[in-house]
């Protein structure tokens, strides 16, 4: 649909592109990003002949553009561009039906079925039909780009070039309006090349993206291709991370803020707290945490971990909410608080601490063998409703974890409780063999953030033996203080 070959623009004296080429194909959604002044508007309005080209080639449709006029280049291609004059006296309807201009043929052109039908299809893509009597200049931003990219959609192109086409708009309207835009683009075969400032907006919505550097290509490709933390951190000079988006298969990215305040070690002052129904840890700053809480479960940022205790006939059928609610009663947010349940007396909960320089971790622990398991024969069990008898574990840990060493705290730390279960021959009630849990057990990993760094946490590093080591004598005492109080019962 659209060819650039060997692209190059000056203004005056410095060059603003040097050499850019791609090619877009038909009923592509495709992206240009970049830092300011990285030549994308400079790029598009090239391709729109707003600008002379001087140097290299542009063709649409096979066809190069000093072969084409004006009013034909309008009926391929249309254009949104970054900032326009709004036009006073005109009406949101008037304004779309402009871009049926080039369309109509001689000095007085009739208003066709055609035209109309194309504007009214325009307006609902953008969702502006209920305002379309209103004059332009009471929308707002928002509205007021919408009914621009109406007025380009009304011209029916087969290429749209669109300069961030979400400017003005709050995060829901971009959603709104891309989503619609996607679906008319795909449904007509429409290309579309639009600059997008945003890189999640463009890693979500583009096909294929161009990342300019100071006019130069940086890459070319698929959003997940190119899109890496070493290239995005190159191209706009400030550390992103990469993470999973986690609905779309998509990358998604965020900037890491550089000011960070010295931070002093957390774990010298963290203990535990005990309320009448509950062991809690509150942190005076937010960590990380990877937890399989009934509150919290998954990547959150939480200050405060609720183990709550709750009776034997406790109605697990909407645990979560109820444990929200408890949570809420008790001045917790449900929003920054990990909440896990248990059977077991809270009293009893086991809090180990490893001070070292450099590996400082502690790791709080109730246990319940109630529902104990042997998770590889699990499959015999009758299907049963799943009580509240569990061993749950915080682990606490002062440095900065990749997400690989979150996962390998999970690995080691699973591994160190079933050692301390077999250690005590814990067994499955139903195949009588070694259990390795129980089947509500629940785990929290959080870490500070802040201070050393640790890339992985399997039982090969320091930071994983530390762990190996704490959850293993204080799933081994938190089992005897069980065992204790049911042998005085
Ligand atoms: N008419 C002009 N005359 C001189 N220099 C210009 C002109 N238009 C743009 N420039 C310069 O060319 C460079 C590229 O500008 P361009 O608008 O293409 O960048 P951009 O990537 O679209 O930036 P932004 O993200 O800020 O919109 C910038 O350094 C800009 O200052």
């Amino acid at each position: 649909m659209l060819q650039v070959r060997e692209v190059s623009h000056r203004y005056g004296t410095t060059q603003v592109l040097d050499r850019v080429t791609f090619s877009v194909e038909k009923g592509e959604l495709f992206g240009i990003i970049g830092p300011n002044g990285s030549g994308k508007t400079t790029l598009l309005k090239l391709i729109s002949k707003e600008l002379p080209l001087a140097s290299g080639e542009i063709a649409i449709s096979g066809r190069p553009l000093s072969e084409l006029s004006t009013k034909q280049w309008a009926r391929l291609a249309a254009v949104l561009p970054q900032t326009l004059e709004t036009a006073h006296g005109y009406t949101v309807k008037e304004t779309v039906a402009l871009g049926r201009y080039a369309h109509q043929r001689g000095l007085l052109p009739a208003w066709t079925a055609e035209d109309e039908a194309a504007v009214q299809e325009a307006l609902a893509v953008v969702g502006l039909a209920h305002k379309m009597d209103a004059p332009l200049e009471r929308l707002s931003g928002g509205e007021r780009q919408r009914a621009y990219l109406a007025r380009a959609l009304a011209q029916e192109p087969q290429l749209l070039l669109l300069d961030e086409p979400t400017n003005h708009m709050d995060l829901s309207g971009q959603v709104r309006l891309l989503d619609r835009l996607t679906a008319a683009a795909r449904a007509r075969g429409l290309t579309v090349v639009a600059v997008f400032h945003e890189m999640n907006v463009a890693s979500l919505y583009c096909d294929r993206v161009l990342v300019l550097k100071d006019g130069k290509t940086a890459a070319l490709g698929a959003p997940a291709d190119v899109m890496t933390p070493a290239l995005l951190n190159d191209v706009f000079a400030a550390p992103v991370v990469r993470q999973a988006h986690p609905a779309a298969a998509k990358p998604m990215f965020s900037f890491v803020p550089q000011h960070r305040e010295e931070k002093t070690p957390l774990l010298g002052g963290l203990r535990p707290v005990f309320l009448a129904d509950a062991v809690v840890l509150a942190s005076p700053r937010p960590l990380r945490v990877l937890s399989s809480a009934l509150v919290g479960a998954g990547f959150q940022w939480a200050t405060h971990f609720v183990n709550r205790q709750v009776g034997l006939d406790y109605d697990c059928g909407d645990a979560e909410e109820e444990m929200r609610r408890y949570l809420k009663r008790h001045g917790f947010s449900p929003e920054r608080t990990i909440g896990m349940m248990t059977a077991v007396d809270v009293h009893d909960a086991v809090w180990l601490q490893e001070e070292r320089k450099g590996c400082s971790a502690a790791v709080l622990v109730t246990a319940g063998v109630g529902n104990a398991v042997d998770a590889a024969r699990a499959w015999r069990h009758q299907p049963a409703a799943a009580k509240p008898g569990t061993i749950n574990m915080i682990i606490v840990v002062d440095g900065t974890l990749t997400e690989a060493a979150f996962v390998q705290a999970v690995m080691t730390a699973t591994e160190a409780k079933a050692k301390a279960l077999a250690e005590r021959s814990v067994c499955d009630p139903e195949t009588r063999t070694l259990a390795t849990g129980t089947s509500t057990d629940s785990l929290a990993v959080a870490a500070t953030q802040t201070g050393r760094s640790f890339p992985y946490a399997g039982t090969a590093t320091e930071l994983g033996r530390t762990l190996g080591r704490l959850v293993y004598e204080a799933t081994i005492e938190a089992l005897d203080r069980y065992e204790r109080r049911r042998g005085k019962r």
